[in-house]
C-alpha cells in the first residue's frame, strides 16, 4: 500500500498550508500512527517534559473508523483514556479528518488549538473548516496518484530500455523533424556512434541519401531492405522503418537496425550443418581413401584455401563439406557453387553479388554474392578448371584482398571466408596450355588434396555398396537383406567410371527393382556387365601397372610440382616424361568424364 512518506515534501507542504490557512497547529500521521509532518509550534509544545505531539494510538485508530472526530475536551475526552496527557493535555481543542484513498484511510490530519483563540478558530465554522480539510485530503491523494503514475512512467520506461538494450538489433527512434530520441546500445555498437552523439542528430545523417523522413511521411514503411553504412569499413545492415502515430498523426518512427553478419550466422547455424558432412560419413576401407581422410581432417583445422582433384564422382563435394564441419567454420555457412553449371555472363554477378540497376533485371535493393553468402563460412568452388579467364583474375584479387566489390557497387565488402576448390580436370595441365592463371592455381594450391579413383580402391566397393543399400532401404521403404555373392562379384569387377556416385546410382537402381530379399546380378544395371571383365591388351596392364606406381609415389611425396619432382627421380623417369605419363593417365584414367559431363547446378 502507498505510504504518505512516499510523498513527504507534499506533506509537510500540505501542513503548512493548513496551519496559515486556520492558524492552528497541525500534524498528517500516517495509518501505522507514524507523525509524518507537523507545524513547528506543535512540536515545540511540551507541558511537564512531555511532547505533546506524540500521536496517541486509540486516538487515531478511532479516526480511521469514524473518519472524523471533534474533539472539544482533550485530555478528558473518550479516546483519551490512557494517553500519556490524559488528564494534562494541553490542548483546548482538536479535530482530526481521515485522508480517504480508494476506500482505505491512508492517514489523518490533525489540527490542534493550544489556546482559546485558536480554539475559537478551529471550533467557530466547524462546517467550513471541515470541507476545507477534505479539500486537502484530496489534494493529497492527487499528488498521491501522481507520484504514483511517475513511478509507474519510471517502470515502464526502465522496463522498455531494458528490453530494446537487450534485444539483438539496434534500435533508433525519432520524431516528427527527423530527430533522433533514442538509440539502444546495440544500434551505438553497430554504427560506433557514442549514444550522446546520436542524439539530436538528424536520421538524414545517419541514413544518408535516402530522405527518410519524407518517405515516412508518405506513409511508406520499410521491411528488412539492405543498407551499407559507408565509412572506412562499411557497416553491413538490413533496416527496418516504421512510423509511430498519434491519433493519425505521424509523431515520429522506429529505425531497426540488423547486422547481417548476425543474420548469416544465424541462417547458417539454422542450415549449414547438412546432414552426411562430416568425416564419418565418408564411407571406405581401403588404405588410400583412409591416407586421404586423416589429410583432409589435418588440414581442416588450417585456414588455407584446398585444392581437391579428382575424377568426377569421386567424392570431392563430400570431402570439402567435411573439411568445412570439422574447421573452425563449421559453425558458419558452407556455400557450393559450379562453376562451370552457370552462364559464364553470370557466373560473375552470382559470385560478387550486384547493387540495384546494375545491369538491366537487377533486383531491386540489389542481391549479395555466393561470397558475401558464405561469410564466417566456407566456399566451395566446385569445378574451378572450367572459370573464365577474366574471373580467374578477379577471384585472384579476392583471394589475395579478402574483399570484393559488388557487380556495379563501389562500397568495398570484406569477407572472412575459407576456399576450397575442386576439379576434375588436371589443372596443372590447363596452367600449361594456358587455360588456366598460374599465380591463381598457386593460391588455390595451397593445400593439395587428390581423392583416389574407385577402380583404384576396390576394396571400397563392399563397404560403400551396403552403405547405398542401408540407405536406399529407408529411402525407398524396402527391406533387402544384402546382395547375393553373384552380385558383389560383378559389382567388384566392374570399373566404375562414374566413381562412388555411379556405385550409389547403381544401387539405388537395383534396390527399386529387387523383388527378393537379396539383390541379385540381374537385378544390377546391365552396363555393369558390359564393362566386366573387359579384355586388356599386355600393353594395357603395363600402362596401369606403371600409372599405380605414379599415383603411388605421388601419393608419397605430393602432387605439387617438389613431389612431381621427388617422385621422377624415385621412378628414374625425367619429369617432362612424368608429365606425359600424367596426361596420357588424365586421358585413359579419367574415364567418368564422359559418364557425368552433366553438371550439377548448386540449390
Ligand atoms: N566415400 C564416400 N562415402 C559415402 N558417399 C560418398 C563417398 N564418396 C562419394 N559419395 C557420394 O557420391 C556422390 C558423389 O559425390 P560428390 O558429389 O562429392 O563427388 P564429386 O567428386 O564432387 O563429383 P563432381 O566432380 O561430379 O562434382 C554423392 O552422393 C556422395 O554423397
Amino acid at each position: 500500500m502507498f505510504k504518505l512518506g512516499n510523498i513527504q515534501d507534499s506533506v509537510q507542504q500540505t501542513v503548512a498550508a493548513i496551519a496559515a490557512a486556520i492558524g492552528v497547529e497541525v500534524a498528517i500521521i500516517d495509518s501505522d500512527s507514524k507523525l509524518i509532518a507537523s507545524s513547528r509550534g506543535y512540536i515545540d509544545a511540551k507541558v511537564n517534559n512531555l511532547e505533546i505531539y506524540k500521536p496517541h494510538k486509540p486516538f487515531i485508530e478511532a479516526v480511521m473508523k469514524e473518519k472524523v472526530i471533534v474533539c472539544k475536551s482533550p485530555g478528558h475526552f473518550l479516546y483519551c483514556k490512557g494517553c500519556r496527557l490524559e488528564g494534562q493535555c494541553p490542548e483546548t481543542a482538536e479535530v482530526l479528518c481521515a485522508i480517504e484513498m480508494d476506500e482505505k484511510i491512508i492517514g489523518v490530519i490533525s489540527m490542534v488549538a493550544l489556546d482559546e483563540e485558536q480554539r475559537y478558530r478551529l471550533l467557530g465554522k466547524i462546517d467550513t473548516l471541515l470541507e476545507f480539510i477534505h479539500e486537502m485530503a484530496q489534494m493529497l491523494v492527487s499528488k498521491i496518484r501522481e507520484k504514483e503514475f511517475i513511478d509507474g512512467m519510471k517502470q515502464v520506461n526502465g522496463l522498455i530500455e531494458t528490453t530494446l538494450d537487450s534485444i539483438n538489433d539496434g534500435i533508433i527512434t525519432f520524431d516528427d523533424k527527423g530527430i533522433i530520441t533514442h538509440a539502444n546500445g546495440v544500434a551505438c555498437r553497430l554504427l560506433k556512434i557514442d549514444n550522446a552523439r546520436l542524439i539530436g542528430s538528424h536520421i538524414d545523417e545517419i541514413i544518408v541519401g535516402k530522405s527518410i523522413l519524407a518517405f515516412i511521411r508518405a506513409g511508406n514503411t520499410l521491411l528488412n531492405q539492405e543498407y551499407i553504412f559507408p565509412g572506412t569499413v562499411a557497416i553491413h545492415c538490413l533496416i527496418s522503418i516504421k512510423a509511430i502515430y498519434n491519433e493519425q498523426a505521424i509523431s515520429g518512427a522506429v529505425l531497426t537496425l540488423s547486422d547481417i553478419h548476425n543474420i548469416r550466422t544465424v541462417v547458417n547455424e539454422m542450415t549449414g550443418m547438412q546432414g552426411n558432412a562430416t568425416f564419418e560419413a565418408i564411407i571406405g576401407e581401403s588404405e588410400l581413401i583412409i591416407d586421404v581422410k586423416q589429410q583432409a581432417l589435418k588440414m581442416a583445422q588450417s585456414d588455407s584455401n584446398i585444392l581437391i582433384q579428382g575424377e568426377s564422382g569421386t567424392g570431392k563435394e563430400v570431402f570439402a563439406r567435411a573439411i568445412h564441419s570439422a574447421s573452425g567454420r563449421g559453425k558458419g555457412s558452407f556455400v557450393g557453387i559450379n562453376c562451370a553449371a552457370i552462364p559464364e555472363m553470370l557466373l560473375e554477378s552470382e559470385l560478387y553479388g550486384y547493387e540495384q540497376g546494375a545491369f538491366t533485371g537487377a533486383r531491386k535493393g540489389g542481391k549479395p554474392g555466393k561470397f558475401e553468402l558464405a561469410e564466417g563460412g566456407t566456399l566451395f568452388l566446385d569445378e574451378i578448371g572450367d572459370m573464365p579467364l577474366h574471373l580467374q583474375v578477379k577471384l585472384l584479387r579476392v583471394l589475395q584482398e579478402r574483399c570484393l566489390e559488388r557487380v556495379g557497387g563501389t562500397t568495398t565488402i570484406h569477407l572472412n571466408i575459407r576456399i576450397i576448390a575442386a576439379t576434375n580436370q588436371d589443372l596443372e595441365a590447363k596452367v600449361r596450355a594456358g587455360e588456366f592463371r598460374r599465380d591463381l592455381f598457386y593460391r588455390l594450391n595451397v593445400i593439395p588434396i587428390f581423392i583416389p579413383p574407385l577402380r583404384e580402391r576396390k576394396q571400397d566397393v563392399t563397404v560403400l555398396s551396403k552403405y547405398f543399400l542401408l540407405h536406399y532401404n529407408q529411402k525407398l521403404k524396402k527391406d533387402i537383406i544384402g546382395f547375393l555373392p553373384g552380385a558383389l562379384e560383378v559389382m567388384g569387377s566392374y570399373s566404375w567410371p562414374g566413381n562412388v556416385r555411379e556405385l550409389e546410382n547403381a544401387v539405388e537402381y537395383a534396390v527399386n527393382i529387387e523383388t527378393d530379399r537379396y539383390i541379385k546380378p540381374a537385378s544390377l544395371p546391365k552396363r555393369l556387365f558390359q564393362q566386366s571383365n573387359p579384355k586388356r591388351t599386355l600393353r594395357d596392364k603395363v600402362r596401369q601397372f606403371e600409372l599405380g606406381q605414379i599415383r603411388e609415389a605421388l601419393n608419397n611425396y605430393g602432387w605439387g610440382i617438389s613431389g612431381k619432382t621427388k617422385a621422377a627421380l624415385e621412378l628414374g623417369i625425367s619429369v617432362p616424361s612424368l608429365y606425359r605419363k600424367l596426361m596420357a593417365m588424365d586421358k585413359g584414367s579419367f574415364p567418368g568424364s564422359e559418364i557425368d559431363k552433366r553438371v550439377r547446378p548448386y540449390k
